[in-house]
């Protein structure tokens, strides 16, 4: 990345926790590209899951939405929005966390304070000098040039971990798989992209469960949304967990976003629209909206399980989805129908993908007061 900015820098606090983290700088200025691009103040996304759980496919999804070229840069960055990975802010390289016998996981192996100084800048408006872990060595890589932009996503297993990154955030996302799930898609990705064994794959997801549990888990409980990501109830003792039911718990008094409904908010509704508007072959597709609680929480739950068979009728679907923020009838759906190959498409994943991807715009609309511009790719 070109630096084209004028900005005059100090040392990031927390930069002194690790010596790969020494460059790690702040601007002490405010960005001049806040001017040029007409920012009001970025606002800031919080996207956590574990590993393999479909993080970037998301976030590939919402970058698009957004309508914006994005750059092949460690960081991508979009002329709205940018995505930056928290994997950047662990304390050791691969080696490092062997030798101190701790999992990336850990808290003690993520520099949170570094994390929580430089993400508060660029709140701020502030650019950052920001580290760069490497997953292809392993290695931590001399920091990048990291801009404000309207929307900045923090992406990882920790972005709502940390209380001081966690107050910089106006909205958050968690996306929770079932372990069976998870174990399917990291043999489809693990073994197919990247030559690991079967063994090796169950090996890791089975040494990350303490660490998992203790350190990423937790930040589901105060989340504005979840997404639930679980095998299928339409058909009984299914293996080969491609069915997926798929729930999106939103928070019922979560400050910057409404939960959208189906037909009728506040009522419980079990929806199978198979038949003559939706063509459905087995085993169909079920929707279900409806109040519940959620770690002492009160959520509006709408749930998808199963998946559609033509992408286009989606748009009948749509109709009934009140409250998803879309600019124009069918928007949901002309997105989903521009990317009809990605993952999770034709099923409830792609489906509530978009509609998050639309509350994040709801979510800058709210805080910055400033409409977003229709367009998408
Ligand atoms: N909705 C989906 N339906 C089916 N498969 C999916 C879906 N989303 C992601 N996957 C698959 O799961 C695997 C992991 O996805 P992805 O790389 O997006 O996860 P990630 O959380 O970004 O992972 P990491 O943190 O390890 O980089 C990929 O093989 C991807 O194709
Ligand atoms: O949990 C992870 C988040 O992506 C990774 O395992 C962690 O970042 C370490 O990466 P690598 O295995 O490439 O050293």
């Amino acid at each position: 990345m070109v630096n084209v900015s004028t900005d005059t820098w100090v040392k990031a606090p927390g930069a002194d926790k690790s010596s790969h983290h020494a460059n790690a700088k702040i601007a002490s200025n405010v960005s001049e590209v806040l001017a040029k691009k007409g920012i009001e103040r970025p606002v800031i996304i919080g996207v956590a899951a574990d590993s393999g759980c479909g993080k970037s496919t998301f976030l590939r999804r919402v970058t698009g939405i957004f309508g914006t070229e994005v750059s092949k840069t460690h960081t991508p960055v979009g002329n709205f929005i940018s995505v930056i990975c928290l994997d950047d802010y662990h304390l050791h390289d691969r080696m490092g966390r062997r030798e101190a016998r701790v999992t990336a996981l850990d808290e003690a192996a993520n520099n949170f304070e570094l994390m929580a100084s430089q993400i508060q800048a660029l709140r701020e408006g502030k650019s950052i000098m920001k580290p760069i872990y490497n997953h292809e060595t392993g290695e931590i890589d001399e920091c990048e040039l990291v801009e404000p932009n309207h929307i900045i996503v923090i992406e990882g297993l920790h972005p709502m971990y940390d209380t001081r990154v966690k107050k910089s955030l106006d909205f958050s996302v968690y996306l929770d798989l079932a372990d069976e799930v998870k174990i399917a898609w990291k043999i489809q990705r693990d073994m197919a992209e990247r030559g690991h064994s079967l063994e090796n794959i169950l090996a890791s997801i089975e040494s990350r469960k303490p660490d998992f549990a203790q350190f990423v888990d937790p930040q589901k409980r105060d989340c504005d949304v979840v997404m639930e990501i679980l095998p299928t109830r339409l058909i009984p003792d299914d293996d080969e967990k491609k069915v997926l039911r798929v729930r999106l718990l939103q928070d019922e008094n979560s400050e910057n976003f409404d939960p959208i409904f189906l037909y009728d908010e506040g009522s419980t509704i079990d929806w199978v629209p198979c038949g003559r508007k939706l063509t459905c072959s087995y085993p169909g597709i079920k929707f279900h909206y409806g109040p519940d609680t959620y770690y002492d929480k009160e959520v509006a739950v709408f749930e998808v399980d199963g998946g559609f068979e033509k992408l286009d009728e989606m748009v009948y679907v749509e109709t009934h989805i009140e409250r998803a923020g879309t600019k124009f009838f069918g928007e949901i759906t002309q997105s989903l129908l521009r990317n009809p190959t990605a993952p999770g498409s034709k099923n409830g994943t792609g489906l509530i993908q978009v509609i998050m991807a639309m509350m994040m715009r709801s979510v800058y609309e709210k805080v910055t007061g400033k409409p977003v511009a229709v367009s998408g790719n």
